[in-house]
């Protein structure tokens, strides 16, 4: 019997004016634009290269510059238009490493980031099993070169000339457990790792995946603090997945287009401390209070939802790598001279009386460019409340991550 081949949702309703590839003339089977092939792994902004066209005139002129998928836009605003655009893939020439690669998360977000145009080496750490990782996803035809490294005694080697290092190494929650649970397991493998950031690519930007990140990220400041080379504007606390979320639940209960919405989501990463900001949605879209109080609870408790449906076996990693992957490649991009990257992000801040706090900041070659301050001025009563609340519990989590590096309790 022949086998029967399901369309791709994605190329289904689509038509091409380029050269196309028939996959079995007799059948149904869709027929694909072999020029379209780039688009889906292509996540950079793509640069028009002839004068019509040109980045800023592009096609996807309105779309959420941050967007992860702008470049599935950029597809269907061609087909829309029946236009052929020339572009210029940008050039790979990053260097990202990943340490905890082996991982929930690291397994998924490093396929992610080797699909990244803008990625030449794409090195993979972890304490065991990355061999097999890295042999698997070396296999995928995209520019990034892919190297394993197995231990601390390979860890130098790892970072040499990284410009992006993220961590999603540590333990992640069980039911039951809050994120601080996490702090005695998580706090000392950020600070080994970060040490070793410090002492082989202290310019790097430095994603910080691990939990809790309300106090992972100010023990990391810390630990390059006392190593001299602490720059704020490259620590990243990745709150990312909380703008996934906002934006996705948001869609869903206002049944707007995806990718159009996105929420701020400022303050930490942990229970109420994450700080869903729906008056400022964009598009601007009005909400009773029984929906600020639904969504903002679901906002905050989106990572146990994750955690009790997976009954032991996690936490979120197929989401967290899809948001993580999103704050790489707009960090690439912002290293790559792109000025229009705004990312929402936990971060050393004079934004608050607090010192670290996550808010939408401009991201540049050199990191955080700005803080977006307007995004705290005329807040609801309800986000207002919100904040003033959450201060005491983002206090006490980075005192407790600074404590830890200042004052070392003795194991
Ligand atoms: N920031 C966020 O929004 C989110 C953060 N997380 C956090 O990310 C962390 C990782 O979660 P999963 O990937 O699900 O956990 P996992 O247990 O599946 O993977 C962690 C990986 O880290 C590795 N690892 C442990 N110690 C290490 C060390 N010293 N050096 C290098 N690698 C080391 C392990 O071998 C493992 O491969 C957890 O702390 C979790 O709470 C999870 C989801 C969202
Ligand atoms: O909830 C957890 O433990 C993992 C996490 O940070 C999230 O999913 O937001």
């Amino acid at each position: 019997m022949a086998a029967t081949l399901s369309p791709m949702p994605s190329v289904r309703s689509t038509t091409f004016t380029g050269p196309r590839v028939g996959l079995l003339a007799q059948s149904k089977v869709p027929i694909i634009d072999i020029n379209s092939k780039s688009y889906f792994w292509n996540f950079s902004g793509l640069k028009a290269t002839n004068s019509t066209h040109s980045a800023s005139q592009s096609p996807f002129m309105g779309i959420e510059s941050n967007s992860f998928l702008k470049p599935l836009h950029v597809a269907k605003a061609q087909n829309r238009s029946q236009r052929s655009y020339t572009y210029t893939p940008p050039q790979a020439s990053y260097k990202v490493a990943v340490l905890g690669a082996a991982g929930g998360i690291g397994q998924p977000l490093s396929l992610l980031i080797k699909m990244s145009p803008l990625v030449s080496s794409l090195n993979l750490y972890d304490v065991a099993n990355v061999k097999g990782v890295c042999a698997d996803l070396s296999h995928c035809n995209t520019p990034s070169v892919v190297s394993d490294f197995t231990g601390a005694s390979e860890l130098a080697n790892c970072l040499k000339g990284a410009n992006v290092v993220v961590i999603p190494a540590g333990v992640p929650r069980k039911p039951g457990m809050t994120r601080d649970d996490l702090f005695n397991i998580n706090a000392s493998i950020v600070r080994s790792l970060v040490e070793a950031v410090a002492d082989n690519c202290p310019d790097a930007f430095i994603h910080i995946i691990s939990n809790p990140v309300n106090s992972t990220v100010p023990i990391a400041a810390e630990v390059l603090k006392q190593k001299g080379v602490y720059d704020p504007k490259k620590l990243f606390g990745v709150t990312t997945l909380d703008v996934v979320r906002a934006n996705t639940f948001v869609a869903r209960k206002k049944s707007l287009k995806l990718i159009d919405v996105d929420v701020p989501v400022v303050g930490g990463h942990a229970g109420i401390t994450i700080l869903p900001l729906l008056s400022k949605t964009k598009p601007a879209v009005t909400f009773t209070d029984e929906e600020v109080q639904e969504l903002t609870v679901r906002i905050q408790n989106a990572g146990t939802e994750v955690v009790e449906a997976k009954a032991g076996a996690g936490s979120a990693t197929l989401s967290m790598a899809y948001a993580a992957a999103r704050f790489v490649e707009s960090s690439l991009r912002a290293l790559d001279g792109d000025s229009d990257v705004y990312e929402c992000t936990f971060i050393q801040s004079d934004l608050t009386e607090l010192p670290f706090f996550a808010s939408r900041v401009k991201l540049g070659r050199k990191g955080v460019e700005a803080v977006i301050s307007s995004d705290l001025q005329g807040l609801t009563e309800y986000e207002q409340k919100g904040l003033e609340e959450l201060k005491s519990e983002l206090k006490a989590s980075i005192d407790k991550g600074v404590a830890f590096i200042k004052q070392p309790v003795s194991a």
